[in-house]
């Protein structure tokens, strides 16, 4: 990185390097950001693609998605500087600290997951990436990072019901969050994970086993049925004792 950008932004840790940049932690004053160094060579042969991460990001306003402050285009540095989120992410969580998500936090992680992509195909916008590195969690709120591979849904190469797959996988990871590996053969998620026959449903049709969904909206409508169908029960939480007698 050039001297003038270190700086002018402090580099508190190097967060990851994937195949298109580096993703610093900076620090600008008493500010953190986040800052995505673009690799030249990527860039290049990335042509018309690198660009749009930068016009999604400036088209979107939502409190789980990173504003981007402003991009920075020199001979010696290609990037953003984007909003700084909160949480660790979810493959942290799961597989670095072996969090176990109980159906009612898988709810209500779900339901935001399901908003944010709402709003994003509110927007003409496809995420095409939501998985267990690109989301964040504080424990309350989730964000999602990442548009590196967003585009404008256009219902041929890209259509909006390609998130919900992603969206099923997502939820998989929370699910076998809690599973017990007993040394049996491994089985498809359908047949080896314990769901409700709602769930089930829920997750084969988002993962394309059962008949697709054809919008969030649909997502949506069949997300908070199938949920609130056996853990809300009078507008609370049923306890684990009673969401295991629904299972009997
Ligand atoms: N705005 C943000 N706020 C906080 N953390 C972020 C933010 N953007 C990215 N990160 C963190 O940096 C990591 C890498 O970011 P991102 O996936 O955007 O980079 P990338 O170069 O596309 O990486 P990859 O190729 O591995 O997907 C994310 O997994 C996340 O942990």
């Amino acid at each position: 990185m050039p001297s003038e950008l270190i700086i002018e932004f402090t580099v508190e840790k190097i967060i990851g390097e994937g195949r298109y940049g580096i993703c610093y932690q900076v620090s600008h004053g008493q500010k953190t950001y986040i800052l995505k160094q673009l690799k030249r060579g990527m860039l290049e042969k990335a042509g018309a693609k690198a660009q749009f991460e930068e016009d999604i990001l400036k088209s979107l306003q939502h409190e789980s998605v990173p504003r981007l402050i402003r991009k920075i285009e020199r001979e010696d540095f290609c990037g953003y500087v984007l909003e700084f989120m909160e949480g660790r992410t979810f493959e942290d969580i799961i597989y670095f600290d072996k969090h176990v998500f109980e159906r009612e936090e898988i709810y209500r992680v779900g339901s935001q997951l399901v908003e944010i992509l709402k709003y994003l195909h509110s927007k003409s916008i496809v995420h095409r990436d939501i998985r267990v590195p690109n989301t964040l969690y504080d424990g309350q709120k989730v964000n999602l990072v990442d548009f590196g591979l967003a585009r404008w849904i256009n219902n041929k190469k890209y259509r909006a019901d390609m998130d919900f797959a992603f969206l099923g996988d997502f939820l998989l990871h929370l699910y076998y969050s809690s599973f017990e590996f007993k040394g049996d053969k491994k089985r498809p998620w359908y047949d080896e994970l314990h769901l409700h026959q709602k769930e089930l449903l829920f997750l084969k049709r988002l993962m394309g086993v059962e008949q697709r969904y054809k919008s969030i909206l649909e997502v949506e409508h069949e997300f908070y049925e199938t949920f609130e169908a056996f853990i809300l029960k009078d507008g609370a939480m049923l306890d684990k004792e009673e969401i295991y007698d629904l299972f009997l």
